[in-house]
Parts: structure tokens; C-alpha cells; sequence
């Protein structure tokens, strides 16, 4: 039996914790803020209740298999997307409908079939290979995971995603619809690999899914499963400083001064908060440094009066210009002038979210991460044009809000001791990024690295797997070092 500690209680970290105990190691998890979950957070004003951070689940099973009960909603809608000229377009959680919308909306059904297909096929490429093993910092880890040349091909190796859009459709439309999932990875779709590209077949082929009472009841469920697994939590215990001698961890010191020794520290905190703070270690600094810091949320919490008539639970409204708005956000690291917003509402599948007659709208604008004292305008004069922009698209709020409350980038910098904000850690701002983000193991003996800003990525799902991959790696390690 080891004695591990595990740094962070976002979800990878909780994962790994669990994993870790139920194998019959001593875990003690130290979480800074005085509740566990991260980024997987609410806010809550006046009866209503916003998400924060996670808004869609998908690949629930991850967290099934782990023992987590929750009756969770299918959407049969999963997004409803509304382009600069007015029209829309609904995607569904099953391919054939969403197929047969596609087709009234621009004649493209066949492509978007296509394109589904190859999503499919990336996907269990990528399942079999880049997702299921750890990645130690090398794309010699792929030949490792047993990759076949054929798997590489299926992940359109070398292409942007835009690059993917332009292939498989000829609406500018369609190709703003692929092109967003590269937000789900916090990065540019002129610059992400292709292989982005296999998100819609998760979302088709498993579902997109909400968690009734809001997603951090996830996390409280994932709580309720450390405390049976006997995971000693200290929240509010911030870790200051990972020890460790040339050849091997030896524990942590906590922000208070105290010292507790460990053979195994799992850090679900930022790799650039372990390799700048905890543990430093420039080379690694600096290698993260070259890939950019993904985007950052700017998060518009608005109580609304009334409720709108057809008003799905995820929309996406788009700017005119997208290349114009990844310009903005990633070359001239400001706000973008036109911004995309993404709006949620849970409250149209769930009561508990906003008082009667009331909707609860959570609008998210990508934005770089950094201070946002360096924005060109306001936090508050930004949030006032990003209502105007919607009013003018359809979605006009004046007269119904009851309150506003605003996030920036400063707000999860300081929240999570995320890198400037950023949501995802690294960008995946070329095509072997993904090999380039931070390895699942350290740099020294029993260290190692679970999290949104490590491999696989970030996302419930993927940090799911991280932890997994983590608990897996430590198992194997210790194995291996016993006498
Ligand atoms: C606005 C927003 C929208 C999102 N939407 C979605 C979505 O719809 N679907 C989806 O799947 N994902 C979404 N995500 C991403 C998802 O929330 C994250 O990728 C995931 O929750 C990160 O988990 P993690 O394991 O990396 O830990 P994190 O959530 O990053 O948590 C790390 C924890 O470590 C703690 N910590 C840091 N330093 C220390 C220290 N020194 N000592 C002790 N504790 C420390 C922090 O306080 C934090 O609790 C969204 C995120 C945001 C912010």
C-alpha cells in the first residue's frame, strides 16, 4: 500500500483519487477551495442557479462505470445553431434527423453524412489509441499505443479542422458548425488538427446529457464515492510546494507550512501551476509556454423575467466573421469585437434552476486568457455589447433582466490557478500539438500529472480518462518497483 497525494479535487483529480483507493492505497486529496469540483462550478443569485463551468455532459458512462448514480437527462435537441443571416440550424441527438435538417437547410444532407462517418471512424481510432494510454511527452507514445498506419490516416494527420470543414462542405454555414468544435478545446479552428473533428460522432453516437439539479451535482456524487472509497479530503488545504530529491518524489508542503510525505503525488492543478510554483522546472515551463494558453470564458449570468418561446437548452449564435473573431482572440488577444456566445438555459428542463416564470441564461464569449485589464474596454462595457450584438441577433434582453453578474479570465485564473484563465491549459494551435501538451508522468519517480492541462485534454470526459489513465500508470509503476 502507497501513500499518495493527490493535488486538486477537479474531476480528473477526484477520478484518480478514487481509482487510487479502491486499488488499497492510503489517498489523502488537498483541494484549495473549500469544496471539491474545479471548474465543474455554479453561482447562484436570488433563486437561480448558473453553471460555470461544464454545461453539456457527454460520454456519461465514464462516470457510470466509476459508480455514479445520477439520473441524468437526455437532450433530444443538443444545440440549436443561429447563423449571421437569421437561419438555423437544430442538431439532434440522432444522426438521421439531424442529417434531414442539414439537407432542408442547405441541400448538404449527404455531405454532413460523410462527414459523420468520418468523425466515427477518427473517433475509434482515437479511442484505441491517443486516449487510452498515457502520453509521457513523446509521439513515440503513439507507436506504443499501438497505432496502425491506418489509425493515423483516420485522424486526417496534418490538416487544420477548418481545413476538415472546407473538405466535406461547401456551405459557409456548415463549415462554421465544424469549426466550432475547436472552442471545445479552448483553440483556433485555423490552426487545431482535423482530429477535433471526431466530437459530433460522441455527441450522435452516446448522447449529450444534463445532470438534473445542475452538472456539479456530478461532483457531489464523485464526493459521496471518495468518502466510501475512505479518501482523506482536506478542503482548503492549499499545496504550496511539491517535494521531491533529484531521483524521486517525497510529498508535498501545504500553503500553512506543514510537511506530509508521500511515495506517489498525483497534481490535478495546472501543469503550469506545477511547473512554474509547485515544482519548478523551466524547461517544462517553457515547452507549455510555446503552445499558448488555450481561450478563456467570459460568462454573462443573467436573471431573466419571463420565459422564451422555444428557447432550446444550448444554443450558438454566430458572429458574421469567425476568422476575424479567432484573429481577435488568439493574434490580437482581445475580446473579439463580434463575438460567437454560446447561451444556456437549464431551467427549460429543470425548475430547480430559476424561480417561476424566470429563465436562467448563461452566455459564454471566448476570449484569450489574461488579465482583462488589458482589454481594450470595460468587463461591464463588453458585456454590454455582447447584449447589444444578441438583440440585434434575434435574442433581446432589454427590459427582462432582473441582474447581470459577469466572470472573466481573472475569475478562473483566481478560482482554479488556471494559467491566465485559460480553461484547457496548452492551445492545440498545430497539428502534433496534441503530443506536445504535458505527459501523464513527471519528471521525477512517483509524480504525475492528471488534468484538463495534461493528456489527454480537457472536457469532463477526457479528464475522466486522464485520471483513469493515471490510476493506471501509478498501479503499473508500483508494481513494477516492488522488490
Ligand atoms: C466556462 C466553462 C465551460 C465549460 N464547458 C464544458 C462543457 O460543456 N462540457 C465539458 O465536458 N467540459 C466543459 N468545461 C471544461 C471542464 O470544466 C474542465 O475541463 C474540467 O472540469 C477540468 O477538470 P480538471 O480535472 O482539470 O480540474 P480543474 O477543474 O481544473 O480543478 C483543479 C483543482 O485544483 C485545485 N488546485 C489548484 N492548485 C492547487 C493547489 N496548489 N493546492 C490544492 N488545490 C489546488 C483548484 O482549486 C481546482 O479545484 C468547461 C469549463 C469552463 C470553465
Amino acid at each position: 500500500m502507497a501513500g499518495v497525494i493527490v493535488v486538486g479535487g477537479g474531476v480528473g483529480g477526484m477520478v484518480a483519487a478514487l481509482l487510487l483507493a479502491r486499488d488499497g492505497h492510503d489517498v489523502r486529496l488537498y483541494e484549495r477551495l473549500p469544496r471539491l469540483g474545479g471548474k465543474l462550478a455554479e453561482h447562484r443569485r436570488d433563486g437561480f442557479t448558473f453553471s460555470i463551468g461544464p454545461s453539456l455532459l457527454t460520454l456519461p458512462g465514464l462516470f457510470r462505470d466509476l459508480g455514479v448514480d445520477l439520473g441524468l437527462l437526455e437532450l433530444d435537441e443538443l444545440c440549436r445553431y443561429r447563423f449571421p443571416d437569421g437561419s438555423t440550424l437544430p442538431a439532434y441527438r440522432d444522426a438521421d434527423r439531424t442529417e434531414a435538417a442539414v439537407e432542408r437547410l442547405t441541400g448538404e444532407g449527404r455531405n454532413w453524412r460523410a462527414f459523420h462517418r468520418w468523425a466515427e471512424g477518427c473517433l475509434e481510432a482515437s479511442m484505441r489509441t491517443f486516449f487510452a494510454g498515457p502520453l509521457t511527452g513523446s509521439v513515440r507514445d503513439l507507436a506504443a499505443s499501438g497505432a496502425r498506419p491506418k489509425d493515423l490516416l483516420a485522424v486526417a494527420p496534418g490538416r487544420t479542422l477548418d481545413a476538415l470543414a472546407r473538405r466535406f462542405f461547401r456551405d459557409p454555414r456548415l463549415r462554421r458548425y465544424v469549426d466550432r468544435y475547436a472552442t471545445y478545446a479552448g483553440s483556433n479552428p485555423y490552426r487545431a488538427p482535423a482530429a477535433l473533428g471526431c466530437i459530433p460522432a460522441i455527441e450522435h453516437g452516446d448522447g449529450g446529457w444534463y445532470v438534473p439539479g445542475g452538472l456539479p451535482r456530478l461532483a457531489d456524487a464523485l464526493a459521496v464515492l471518495l468518502d466510501k472509497a475512505g479518501v482523506e479530503v482536506r478542503l482548503g488545504g492549499e499545496v504550496a510546494a511539491v517535494l521531491a530529491d533529484r531521483e524521486r518524489v517525497r510529498g508535498v508542503r501545504l500553503a500553512n507550512g506543514e510537511t506530509v510525505a508521500a511515495d506517489v503525488v498525483v497534481v490535478n492543478a495546472d501543469a503550469a501551476a506545477l511547473y512554474g510554483r509547485l515544482l519548478p522546472d523551466r524547461a517544462r515551463l517553457r515547452r507549455i509556454a510555446r503552445l499558448g494558453p488555450s481561450s478563456s470564458a467570459f460568462l454573462l449570468l443573467a436573471g431573466v423575467e419571463g420565459r422564451t418561446e422555444g428557447l432550446p437548452h444550448h444554443s450558438i449564435v454566430f458572429s458574421a466573421d469567425y476568422r476575424r473573431e479567432f484573429a481577435d482572440i488568439f493574434d490580437r488577444r482581445r475580446p473579439p469585437e463580434d463575438p460567437t456566445v454560446y447561451i444556456g438555459c437549464s431551467a427549460v428542463h429543470d425548475p430547480t434552476q430559476a424561480p417561476d416564470g424566470a429563465e436562467n441564461w448563461v452566455m459564454l464569449v471566448n476570449v484569450p486568457a489574461g488579465d482583462p485589464s488589458r482589454w481594450p474596454l470595460t468587463p461591464r462595457a463588453y458585456g454590454d455589447l455582447v447584449l447589444e450584438r444578441l438583440a440585434g441577433r434575434g435574442h433581446d434582453l432589454s427590459g427582462r433582466l432582473r441582474f447581470l453578474d459577469l466572470l472573466t479570465p481573472a475569475d478562473l485564473r483566481d478560482r482554479y490557478g488556471a494559467w491566465g484563465g485559460a480553461i484547457y491549459g496548452g492551445a492545440y494551435g498545430g497539428p502534433l500539438a496534441p503530443f506536445r501538451r504535458p505527459g501523464n508522468r513527471g519528471p521525477r519517480r512517483g509524480l504525475y500529472l492528471a488534468g484538463g492541462s495534461a493528456h489527454p485534454g480537457g472536457g469532463l470526459p477526457l479528464v475522466a480518462m486522464g485520471g483513469r489513465i493515471v490510476a493506471d500508470l501509478v498501479k503499473a509503476d508500483l508494481r513494477r518497483s516492488r522488490p
